[in-house]
C-alpha cells in the first residue's frame, strides 16, 4: 500500500504518470520537450490544478535549458514566449499561470544566461517540493475539521496524483491512514471524464483507504442513505471573495450540503487563489470537446451530431462554503476579509507570493 505519485524529476528528466490510461494501465512517460508538456496537460495525461502548475514549471525549465543564446535579452524573450504557450493549455486552473509567473520572476535578477538556466530549474524543483509540504499541512488542518466524522463525499480527483503528493481534498484520508484514522470515502464518478471513478477510486485503493464509487446522480440519495457527514472538494481557482471554481458537479454538491445541513469544505493551496479576480463571475471556465460527452471509451452514446454543452468546471458561490482549508490555516467567512488577511500575513502586501 502506497500513496501514488504523478510527477517525478529523476536524473534531469521529467517523468509523469499517464492519467489517461488509469486505471487499466500504470504507465509512466518521459516529457522531454515543451510540446510534450503542452500535450500532456491539454490531453489530461497530467491534470489537477497543482499538478498542472508543477508540470508546466518543469516544461518551462526544460525549454529554457535548450535556448541557444548567451545574451540575456533574447533569452528572457524566449522564456516569456514559452510561458505564454504553456499558459494557454488550460484556462481555469490558476496554478498554471502562477507557476509560470514565479519561474519568470526567479530569473529577473540573473546576471548570465547560465545562471538564469540554473535558477529557473531550481525554482521548478522548489515549487514541486513546496506543494508536497503544502498538501501535507492541508491534510493536517482537514483532519482537525473532520474530527468525529468518518463518512465523507468527494468529487473529481483532488488527490496525490493531482498534486506533488497527498492531494488537497484527499490529503486527510492519506494522512489519516498514516496516523491510523480510518475514513469511509464516497467518490462521485465525475462525468464526463470520470476522474472520480478512474482516478480517485484507484488512488485510494492503492493507499488502502476505504472508498465507495457512486454515479454523480446518486449524490443526493447517498448523503441521506449512507449518512454522509461532510463533503470535501479541491479547487482550480478561488476568487478574492471565496467563490470557487472546481470540477463540474461541485456546485450541485455544495447545494446538497446546504440542504442536508452538513459542512462543505474546499481544500486548496494559496497558489490556487486569484486575488485579481473579485468574484466567481470573472473566472474563465474551460469548455472541452463534445466527444467527452457523446462518447464513452470511444463508443458513441448519443445520436450523431447531437448539440453539446461541455463546461469542465462550475463556480460555487462562497455562501455555500463552510471553510477553505489552506496550508496557511483554515479560512472561514467573511471570506473577502479573511482571505485578504491570510495573504497580507503571507506576503505582507496582500498579494500572492
Ligand atoms: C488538487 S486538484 C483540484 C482541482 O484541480 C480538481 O478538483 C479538478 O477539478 C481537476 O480537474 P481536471 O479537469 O481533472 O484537471
Amino acid at each position: 500500500m502506497a500513496i501514488p505519485l504523478s510527477i517525478q524529476w529523476i536524473n534531469g528528466q521529467l517523468i509523469i504518470l499517464n492519467q489517461q490510461k488509469l486505471p487499466y494501465e500504470t504507465e509512466y512517460i518521459a516529457l522531454n520537450t515543451i510540446e510534450d508538456v503542452y500535450d500532456a496537460i491539454i490531453t489530461l495525461k497530467v491534470r489537477g490544478a497543482p499538478a498542472i502548475g508543477i508540470t508546466a514549471a518543469y516544461g518551462l525549465a526544460i525549454a529554457a535549458q535548450k535556448h541557444d543564446t548567451e545574451a540575456l535579452e533574447p533569452f528572457h524573450h524566449y522564456v516569456k514566449k514559452d510561458a505564454v504557450y504553456l499558459g494557454s493549455s488550460r484556462p481555469t486552473a490558476v496554478n498554471l499561470v502562477w507557476a509560470l509567473g514565479r519561474l519568470q520572476h526567479s530569473i529577473e535578477s540573473a546576471q548570465t544566461v547560465a545562471a538564469a538556466k540554473a535558477q529557473i530549474l531550481a525554482e521548478a524543483v522548489r515549487i514541486h517540493k513546496e506543494d508536497e509540504e503544502a498538501c501535507r499541512k492541508i491534510g493536517g488542518y482537514a483532519l482537525e475539521l473532520l474530527e468525529g466524522r468518518t463518512r465523507v463525499l468527494t468529487i473529481c480527483n483532488a488527490g496525490s496524483i493531482a498534486t506533488a503528493k497527498y492531494g488537497t481534498a484527499l490529503a486527510p484520508f492519506h494522512l489519516g491512514k498514516e496516523l491510523g484514522r480510518e475514513f469511509e470515502v464516497y467518490a462521485c464518478e465525475t462525468r464526463p471524464v470520470f476522474q472520480g471513478a478512474r482516478l480517485t477510486v484507484w488512488e485510494l485503493q492503492q493507499a488502502g483507504v476505504d472508498v465507495t464509487l457512486i454515479t454523480d446522480s446518486m449524490a443526493a440519495h447517498t448523503i441521506g442513505a449512507k449518512g454522509i457527514e461532510a463533503i470535501i472538494v479541491g479547487a482550480d481557482r478561488i476568487a478574492a471573495n471565496g467563490d470557487t471554481a472546481n470540477k463540474i458537479g461541485t456546485l450541485n454538491l455544495a447545494i446538497l450540503a446546504a440542504a442536508y445541513n452538513i459542512p462543505f469544505y474546499v481544500a486548496a493551496p494559496v497558489a490556487t487563489f486569484d486575488l485579481q479576480i473579485p468574484n466567481g463571475k470573472n473566472i474563465p471556465i474551460e469548455e472541452r470537446a463534445t466527444e467527452e460527452i457523446t462518447h464513452i471509451a470511444g463508443q458513441p452514446i448519443a445520436p450523431n451530431g447531437t448539440k453539446v454543452f461541455n463546461p469542465a468546471f462550475d463556480v460555487t458561490p462562497a455562501q455555500y462554503i463552510t471553510a477553505i482549508i489552506t496550508e496557511k490555516g483554515i479560512i472561514y467567512p467573511d471570506y473577502e476579509r479573511n482571505i485578504l488577511e491570510v495573504f497580507t500575513t503571507v506576503s505582507g502586501k496582500g498579494e500572492k507570493l
